[in-house]
């Protein structure tokens, strides 16, 4: 079966030297994919580089068997994205929002639009005007965003950042739902390792832009957690390399 997703060998260094190196891994229809690591590890960049936002120095990305940069349109047909740096327009409700964004898929239904703001609890401020909103509503309007057009792909960047205890668990159990009843496939980064923990099949951790360890949940070793494997690649990391600095 064709891997959700291959990163293969890719690079993206900035001109001030820093970024991510060499990072190989693949995603599998379904699976719930948590990117860890430490500040400024390179889990920003490696997300908008598979989602084209930033364009690798070498290396090669897969999505759905097609390559993102010769096959650009045919691979992003199948991917949602909330990713930082990407905004909504403040002075439009949530609603003419969502409507600019369905432009982009002319096959979809205006009940799509209903759907996904009710997915998320935000059905009944769908008439507000972003610049209105907190930031735990907005991080639920951007999920809304991601999920607008049925993806079978979704890449979250830090999605449940500024949440509240509740919208936390409203957000994990939906994305739980979506991977079990639709085998919808996510890479999600997060610094929370209980949302690790409680959603995700596998994780990839990345310290100063390499890959410093790969886990799934099946062959975690008996007694050990995503987060006791976490701290034993960082602390190994640590003794190989005790002077580097966070990039
Ligand atoms: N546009 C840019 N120009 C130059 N350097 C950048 C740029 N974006 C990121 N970097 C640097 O690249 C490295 C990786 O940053 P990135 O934002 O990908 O890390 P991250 O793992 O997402 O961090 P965080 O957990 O803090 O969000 C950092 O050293 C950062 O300072």
């Amino acid at each position: 079966m064709t891997n959700v997703l291959d990163i293969q060998h890719v690079t993206k260094q900035y001109k001030n030297g820093r970024g991510i190196q060499d990072l190989s891994f693949s995603i599998e229809k379904g699976e719930v994919v948590g990117l860890l690591g430490p500040n400024g590890a390179g889990k920003t960049t490696l997300m908008k580089c598979i989602v084209s936002l930033t364009q690798p120095d070498q290396g090669e990305i897969l999505i759905n068997g097609n390559h993102i940069q010769s096959q650009f349109e045919t691979a992003m047909q199948s991917v949602g994205t909330l990713i930082s740096g990407v905004e909504a327009i403040d002075y439009l409700t949530a609603y003419e929002n969502l409507l600019l964004s369905s432009h982009f898929y002319p096959d979809l239904e205006k009940a799509r639009l209903d759907e996904v703001l009710s997915w998320v609890g935000m059905e009944k401020h769908k008439n507000e005007k972003i610049k209105s909103f907190s930031t735990g509503m907005r991080q639920r309007f951007y999920l809304a965003v991601a999920l607008l057009s049925n993806p079978s792909f979704v890449i979250l960047d830090e999605p449940t950042n500024g949440l509240d205890i509740e919208g936390k668990l409203t957000f994990q159990e939906l994305i739980k739902r979506l991977a079990k009843e639709q085998e919808v496939t996510f890479l999600i980064s997060t610094h929370l390792i209980e949302e690790v923990e409680r959603l995700c099949d596998k994780i990839v951790i990345l310290s100063n832009g390499k890959s410093i360890g790969q886990m799934t949940k099946k062959e975690l070793d008996e007694g050990k957690t995503f987060e006791s494997y976490y701290m034993d690649c960082i602390l190994k990391e640590k003794e190989v390399n005790p002077h580097a600095e966070p990039k």
